[in-house]
């Protein structure tokens, strides 16, 4: 349904950049925001201090063993260092080659009907400017008049040109975008340095990269953990030296970076930055990580049926005839409700009309007033110079209409939409004035798959409620089809917020899909509000992500992304700490053996001696980073199931694998280390 662009994870120069980007980040003023990595830091320099300097500290380990320990430490840092860079690298591709699309181009201003020739980086917002075929659109706005085929794949990487015009919900342009035919006049809707594209390559390029809430709560729990080992460390020495036991500070410093979480300290930006990249991957840009972080946690997702659950090419696909009436008559005066109807739906009328070739008189309509389709009325159509009244819409909205002006309503007109409904088409009856003629027969089809998606979303916990402006029947048969948990009938744009706000009163998260001005609202009220790049600038601005593909029911993979993040960064916090425990075991026996070598009792590992146990730990807990940087920034698998199962599953997994892991890999290190020794 929605494509995945398969970019390659890893290039030449992404590699190359971040290799020197981990030695950048060596400073110390970078590294303070990753307190734990600053810590390890510290540790380092004194290190380094000693082997420079070994006379001035006293130190009993040899020169060999603080040499070691001085490397392994410096490449922890690194490592994490590397993991960082490397997940920024690849938004910096992206943001490099987007920068090449924003490039300055003249703009015809128009000033009063004089056109200007002006550059680019001089309109302001509420200028207008006119733009002919083959020139780019030179900033974001909106189509105020004429229609245009635009190539927007320097954005969206889609290739084929869609359609922009003026009024409705496609009239939204993007500057860097090129007019392929036609002409449009375009109100500039940006100024300098705000446009959709500058805010995607800061956004890609982590410029504007915020840490989220959920980061923050557990750089917060890090940082305790890292505090308390600090404390804890520091005052062994004392504590040890009373009881007449000397513990070097290499190896306290060895002790301490082992107990510290340095493995999720060292990734957790990584798999902040690479979930978003994900999601960018997927064609959806999104505002923020706290965004995508919210997609993971989501409860209750509301979606549109018409171009969501279904195609939404609702096509009018049969006449019917009600009461006396003739098939001919109601074609006749469904065409004129849709001579000026330009919604996909009135288009179609006129379509079946030709299809099926029944005659119209051309000019019937000179002089009438045309009726709008508005969502309210649910109704639209054309009031004749004559003083015919022609109308189509809903049935219910028709039916009052028409009892409104002391009209009958035909005995089989109930049963003949029931039935269209119950097929889960949308039945559009059609009136002149109190007299109303049949329906016509809009089909619309579920997407493939839909079922098997909300199956999906079930596991996962999440509640669906389809949301349609279509009557209660049509409403209920796509719902049935689709497999959705709840649905809205009748609903207006207003009705979603409400929704939403009750939704959230409950404290659940809620998601939404929108392109439209009247879903802008809404959108901003959901916690993840999902707007089609093909929809108004108002609809976009609201939102907090926007699909460059224009599919609506990518929403539910946007919500598998997020929940992806979470698990991972859940999965390896897990990982870490279990694995700080069981290292803590390797390294106090060897500790202390070194101190008293009697205590050799407690080296249960069978550790080759008591230095190549701490410089094992030391070096499993570094090399531990690279080799978990493809987890973090691929993200773990994932499999819908709820939260509380999966949480199981993770601690189970992660949880005891962090601490056999470790005692594993400590002691192919040391027999390796001790052969090498
Ligand atoms: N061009 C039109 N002219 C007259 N009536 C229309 C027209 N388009 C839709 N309708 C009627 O108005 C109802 C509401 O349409 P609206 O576009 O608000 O919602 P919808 O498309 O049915 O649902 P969704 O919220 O899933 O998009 C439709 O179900 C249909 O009965
Ligand atoms: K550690
Ligand atoms: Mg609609």
């Amino acid at each position: 349904m929605s494509k995945v662009q398969k970019k390659k994870l890893l290039t030449g120069p992404i590699v190359r950049n971040a290799l020197k980007d981990s030695f950048i980040k060596l400073n110390p003023m970078t590294l303070i925001k990753n307190p734990v990595m600053f810590v390890v830091e510290i540790g380092t320099i004194i290190v380094l201090l000693m082997v420079l300097f070994p006379g001035y500290f006293g130190a009993k380990e040899s020169v060999g063993f603080n040499i070691s320990v001085f490397f392994i430490l410096l490449f922890t840092v690194l490592f994490a260092n590397f993991a960082e860079a490397l997940a920024e690298g690849r938004g910096k591709a992206q943001a490099d080659s987007l920068k090449k699309t924003k490039r300055e181009s003249f703009a015809n201003k128009l000033v009063g009907d004089v056109v200007k020739k002006v550059s680019s980086s001089e309109l302001r917002k509420g200028d207008v400017v006119l733009v002919s075929q083959g020139e780019l659109i030179p900033g974001d706005g909106e189509v105020i008049e004429g229609l245009a085929s635009v190539d927007e794949s320097a954005i969206t990487g889609e290739s084929a040109p869609v359609i922009k015009e003026a009024g409705g919900d496609f009239n939204s342009v993007t500057g860097g975008t090129r007019v392929v035919s036609d002409e449009i006049k375009v109100r500039i809707t940006s100024d300098p340095g705000e446009s959709f594209l500058d805010r995607m390559i800061l956004l890609v390029e982590g410029a504007k990269r915020q840490k989220t809430p959920n980061e923050i709560a557990l750089n917060t729990l890090l940082i305790s953990l890292t505090i308390i080992f600090l404390i804890v460390v520091v005052t062994l020495r004392p504590i040890a030296s009373y009881l007449g036991i000397n513990l070097d500070i290499p190896v306290l410093i060895s002790l301490l970076v082992c107990l510290i979480p340095t493995t999720i300290g060292g990734l957790l930006s990584a798999i902040g930055i690479a979930g978003m990249d994900r999601v960018t991957q997927f064609n959806v840009v999104a505002m923020s990580g706290k965004a995508v972080e919210a997609a993971g946690d989501i409860n209750t997702m509301i979606l549109d049926k018409t171009g969501t659950i279904t195609f939404g090419n609702r096509m009018a696909s049969e006449f019917v005839p009600v009461g006396k009436e003739t098939e001919t008559d109601l074609a006749l005066w469904a065409t004129v409700s849709s001579l000026k109807d330009e919604t996909p739906e009135g288009r179609s009328v006129i379509e079946l009309n030709k299809k099926l070739g029944y005659p119209y008189e051309a000019g019937l309509e000179e002089g009438g007033q045309f009726i709008e389709f508005r969502a309210e009325t649910r109704m639209s159509g054309m009031d004749l110079r004559d003083g015919l009244k022609v109308r189509k819409g809903a049935v219910d909205s028709i039916k009052n209409w028409v009892l409104s002006q002391r009209g009958q309503i035909p005995a089989n007109l109930d049963q003949k939409s029931n039935a269209i409904a119950s097929m889960g088409g949308t039945p559009l009856a059609v009136a002149v004035n109190d007299r109303i003629y049949g329906l016509i027969y809009l089909k619309d089809t579920v997407k493939p798959g839909m079922k098997e998606r909300f199956d999906e979303l079930r596991k996962m916990g999440i509640k669906t409620i389809m949301c349609t402006g279509d009557n209660p029947l049509t409403a209920s048969t796509i719902a049935a089809e689709a497999g959705v948990d709840s649905f809205i009938a009748e609903s207006t744009p207003e009705n979603k917020i409400e929704v939403i706000r009750r939704e959230q009163k409950e404290g659940k998260l809620v998601a939404m899909t929108g392109d439209g001005t009247n879903d802008a609202p809404a959108l901003a009220q959901a916690d993840v509000g999902l707007a089609m790049n093909s929809g108004t600038s108002a609809a976009k601005e609201a939102a907090n992500m926007v699909d460059l593909d224009s599919d609506p029911s990518k929403i539910i993979e946007v919500v598998a992304i997020g929940k992806q993040l979470l698990m991972t960064r859940g999965a390896l916090t897990t990982f870490s700490i279990a694995n700080d425990i069981a290292k803590y075991f390797a390294i106090i026996p060897a500790m202390f053996t070194l101190a008293i070598p009697e205590m050799n009792v407690l080296n249960v590992m069978g550790l080759g001696s008591p230095s190549s146990a701490i410089i094992s730990a030391l070096i499993f807990n570094a090399i531990v980073i690279p080799l978990l940087i493809p987890l973090a920034m691929r993200g773990v698998k994932y499999k819908p199931m709820s939260s509380v199962k999966l949480l199981r599953q993770n601690i189970f997994i992660y949880g005891l694998g962090g601490i056999i892991v470790p005692f594993i890999g400590i002691k192919v290190i040391d027999l390796l280390v001790s052969m090498w020794v």
